[in-house]
């Protein structure tokens, strides 16, 4: 998909990664960028990105997206002043410890359903019946593929949010749809989320070659998924071993007579 000229939501907006995706959207020439974000720091950062690349228009929304009526008030809003909705991100998440029992339940609805949530929406929104087809980008993470100690929760989240896009991104649903869904899992990012969890800074120095990666260089990634038109239920990983890779698909051939 072309950026220029289009219309995005991303949640989690006010965060480190939100913030990197909207300004690669925003260089792009996208015509707006909505941030909905629990946060109220989304309005000092939407002011920035507003300040950054006139002449794009950048909002804040704020809402609890665990809420569905409240979620669904953020794409009625964007629909509404800009007529179209063409690129959602559903990209708001935390992690709790395994310690954390309250904190790992709401992981898991943050993190899962929220993004079950955002993506019926964006495919409710964006279909070619009620508009003109568009791109859904799940944020995961490669604590899909390779678990993270200490955080049931998160890892399970992740590996639920890889399983969701494959499944609304089958290229059956796409042609009725129009709508492309990917996911991104990026390895670590230097954002605030980093600082969520104590010892987790002193756990990664640990590991051997892990690096912690930009988030400008993991919104390479995400302009990627959206910009390219045969990437749908695609799986994207960035890390800083092997950069921007798609995860090999062994159902991509519809025709194939093997679906798994
Ligand atoms: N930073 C990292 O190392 C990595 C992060 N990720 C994922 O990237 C995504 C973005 O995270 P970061 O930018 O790193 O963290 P961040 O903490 O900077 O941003 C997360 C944003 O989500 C918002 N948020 C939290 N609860 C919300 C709710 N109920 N409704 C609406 N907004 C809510 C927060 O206010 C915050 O602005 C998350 O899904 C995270 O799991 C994935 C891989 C690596
Ligand atoms: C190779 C996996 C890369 C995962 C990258 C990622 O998603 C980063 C997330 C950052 C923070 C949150 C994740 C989990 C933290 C929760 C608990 C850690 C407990 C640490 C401890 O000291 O036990």
């Amino acid at each position: 998909m072309k950026i220029s000229g289009k219309v995005a939501l991303i949640t989690g907006g006010a965060g480190g990664l939100g913030k990197a995706f909207a300004a690669a959207l925003l260089r792009a020439k996208a015509k707006a960028v909505c941030l909905v974000d629990i946060s109220s720091r989304g309005k000092e950062v939407a002011e920035d990105l507003r300040l950054q690349y006139p002449p794009s228009q950048v909002d804040f929304y704020h809402c609890d997206v665990m809420n569905y009526d409240l979620f669904k008030g953020a794409f009625d809003f964007v629909q509404k002043r800009f007529g179209a909705i063409d690129i959602v991100c559903n990209n708001a998440g935390m992690a709790a410890s395994d310690h954390n029992v309250s904190g790992s339940i709401r992981t898991l609805r943050l993190n899962l359903e929220a993004v079950y949530f955002g993506t019926k929406l964006g495919m409710d929104y964006m279909d070619k019946e009620s508009g003109r087809g568009g791109v859904i980008i799940n944020v995961a993470s490669m604590a899909a593929f390779l678990p993270l100690m200490g955080s049931m929760c998160y890892n399970a989240s992740k590996a639920g949010v890889v399983a969701l896009t494959k499944s609304a991104g089958v290229p059956e649903q796409y042609e009725m749809t129009g709508v492309r869904v990917n996911a991104l899992c990026p390895s670590f990012t230097e954002t605030p989320l980093l600082d969520t969890s104590s010892g987790l800074r002193e756990m990664i120095a640990q590991l051997p070659n892990h690096p912690i990666m930009s988030p400008e260089y993991v919104a390479e990634g995400f302009q990627q998924l959206v910009e390219n038109e045969e990437l749908c239920g695609a799986v994207m990983r960035v890390t800083p071993q092997k950069g921007i890779e798609i995860v090999p698909n062994r159902r991509k051939d519809r025709n194939s007579s093997s679906k798994l």
